[in-house]
């Protein structure tokens, strides 16, 4: 073993700029294919692949000779203790190329899937199924979406997603961990992480079933009772989203008080003639007020920002980072309205946290943990919905200041920020079951959907079989990214906002907090992304909050005066929470 630090330092500097070359051949070789997919760009995407995985099992073979018991310097410690898990690089080379084709392949068949109406008209997720599913209140043309869709993704994929598990597991295992789900736990670097999980969930459940009671009600007076039961679990089909997963988009079904303050924003971007780059601009105006850093210029040369006409692209949109400290860019199939409004500063919030640690070592260029890295954007988005906010940048005609238009407006961020919780949950509870053996392969579908009907409350609309593959119908799963990373950040971003709030002085209510312009507020999110990867978590949570740990007291602040609401409606309509006849399904017939 080797114990000498200045070693290990020679080492690590080789290791930082050689991977900085690696891993941007890498990465614009995956950034050609997703912006172009087709075989050829396909085979040089793998090929990088490859060589980056040779570097990564060089270094990390190496990386392991060193016994860093005695080392003063902690970074030194923390980066080699990082680089001794090779990952996927771990693999033999017939099992890693086996391994990559699955993802690639995986990753195609989702992004290229369509839904035909007849032989020539076929439709793709985005931006035409979404655009169903959002906006249409046929339950049978919703239906038609949602089984469609379905049909073309989730089925195509289930074979090579079996592989694909025996591969990930066998990766994990190889490099000391029990399992895949073990493996992505493990970045949390908390031993008690699935226990604080459930805590959070545990107290977050009383929100959502008071919202999920209330939301049924509203389904029930327009789809009546043959579909809807007050006392069972939704359809699936029915809350505006293709997964359930937000429910903003029913908004008009369920907006409290229909004379009052209409939050969503849609009609006045289109009539204020706001357009992709409009959108982002806006967003880095936001940034840049809080003292935070402005989109290089070759941010705005080499992005994506709109779907192009000519080629096959995957339109799910990501935030890039091309590891040379100074290219970073955003792929978004943008359409001008609220929820893409908002998906622009969550983007924008990545490219932010990028520009903020470029500095660190290629191993620190991370969240402090996966949650961070996701709550970032979410967090000036929840300054950027205040119908102060929208007001002052003119989507907003006037601003009413009382009982009714507050609950219209807690009730519209709710419908994503409160029903994606379980959601947000569920997710990897299904995929670190299937990693630990726990669900086998011939019960997929059938655990996907008792998690489904568990945690949120949902039923199938039609009858579900292990024919199907519903889980492969959501883009992470057959894009090997984690999930659990959404649930953290929908807590921790209510809890950045009540400090960044406080930093900016604010007064009053925490749901009309907007920190635009806030130096204060800036500095304090900025010195976090500052440190990247390089403390553990709970210290960069103290930087910002006082305090180590995740809470839900300030989303609790944040809705408050809805759930009192929410409550007594229930109470008021006789309603029950939760949905005790949990076998029920909506009839097939009219
Ligand atoms: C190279 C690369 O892959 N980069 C990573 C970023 C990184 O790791 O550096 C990346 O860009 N990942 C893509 C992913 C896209 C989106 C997503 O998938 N969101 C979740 C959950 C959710 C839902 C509502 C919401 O308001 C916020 C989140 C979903 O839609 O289910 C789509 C819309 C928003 C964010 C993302 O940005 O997280
Ligand atoms: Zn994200």
């Amino acid at each position: 073993k080797i114990t000498d630090e200045t070693q290990a330092k020679q080492f690590l500097a080789e290791y930082n700029s050689t991977a900085e070359t690696v891993w941007n051949a890498y990465t614009e070789a995956s950034w050609a294919y997703n912006t172009n997919i087709n075989e050829q760009n396909k085979q040089i995407m793998l090929e990088k692949n490859l060589e980056m995985a040779n570097h990564t099992k060089t270094y990390g073979l190496e990386s392991r000779k060193y016994d860093t018991t005695d080392f003063q310097d902690p970074s030194v410690k923390r980066i080699l203790k990082k680089l001794s898990d090779l990952e996927r690089a771990v693999l033999p080379d017939a099992e890693l190329k086996e391994y990559n084709n699955l993802l690639a392949s995986m990753e195609t068949t989702y992004s290229v899937a369509k839904v035909c109406r007849d032989e020539n008209t076929c439709l793709p997720l985005d931006p035409d199924l979404n655009k169903i599913m959002a906006e249409s209140r046929d339950y049978d043309e919703l239906l038609f979406a949602w089984q469609g869709w379905r049909n073309a993704s989730g089925r195509e994929l289930r074979q090579s997603y079996e592989r694909y598990v025996e591969l990930a597991n066998l990766a994990a295992r190889s490099n000391g961990h029990i399992d895949n789900g073990a493996f992505w736990r493990s970045l949390y670097e908390t031993p008690t992480f699935e226990k604080d999980l459930e805590a959070l969930w545990k107290n977050l459940e009383p929100l959502y079933l008071n919202l999920h009671t209330y939301v049924r009600r509203a389904l029930f007076k327009k789809y009546g009772a043959k579909r809807i039961n007050l006392k069972g679990p939704i359809p699936a089909h029915l809350l505006g989203n293709m997964w359930s997963q937000t429910w903003s988009s029913i908004m008009d079904l369920v907006m409290p008080y229909p004379d009052a303050t209409q939050i969503d924003v849609t009609q006045a971007m289109i009539a204020n003639g706001w357009n992709a780059r409009r959108m982002f601009n806006e967003s880095e105006r936001f940034f840049t007020s809080l003292g935070l850093m402005a989109m290089p210029d070759e941010f705005w040369q080499k992005s994506m920002l709109e779907k192009p006409t000519d080629r096959e692209v995957v339109c799910h949109a990501s935030a890039w980072d091309f590891y040379n400290r100074k290219d970073f860019r955003i792929k978004q199939c943008t359409v001008v309205n609220m929820d893409d409004l908002i998906t622009v500063h969550h983007e924008m919030g990545h490219v932010q946290y990028f520009l903020q640690y470029k500095e660190q070592p290629i191993s620190f260029r991370d969240g402090a943990n996966p949650g961070f890295h996701e709550a970032i954007g979410d967090v000036l988005a929840l300054s950027v919905s205040t119908p102060k906010h929208l007001h002052s940048i003119g989507l907003l005609d006037k601003v009413e200041d009382n009982q009714e238009s507050t609950i219209n407006f807690l009730m519209s961020i709710a419908l994503d920020k409160i029903a994606f919780l379980p959601f947000g949950y569920l997710m990897d509870q299904w995929r670190w079951k299937v990693f630990d053996g726990r669900i086998p392969s011939s019960e997929y579908n059938k655990e996907w959907w008792n998690l489904r009907l568990k945690y949120q409350g949902l039923c199938p609309p039609v009858t579900r079989t292990e024919e199907d593959f519903d889980p492969g119908a959501k883009f992470h799963i057959p894009a090997n990214v984690p999930y659990i990373r959404y649930f953290v950040s929908f807590v921790i971003q209510f809890q950045f906002h009540k400090a960044l709030c406080e930093a900016a002085g604010h007064t009053g209510p925490l749901h009309n907090c907007d920190i635009y312009e806030s130096k204060k507020a800036g500095k304090l999110l900025g010195d976090v992304m500052k440190l990247g990867y390089s403390k553990p978590w709970p210290e960069a949570m103290a930087m910002i909050t006082g305090q180590p740990e995740m809470s839900v007291q300030p989303l609790m602040e944040y809705f408050q005066p809805l759930i009192t609401w929410l409550e007594q409606e229930n109470k008021n309509n006789g309603d029950i929470l939760g949905w005790p006849e949990y076998s029920w399904m909506p009839s097939t017939t009219e």
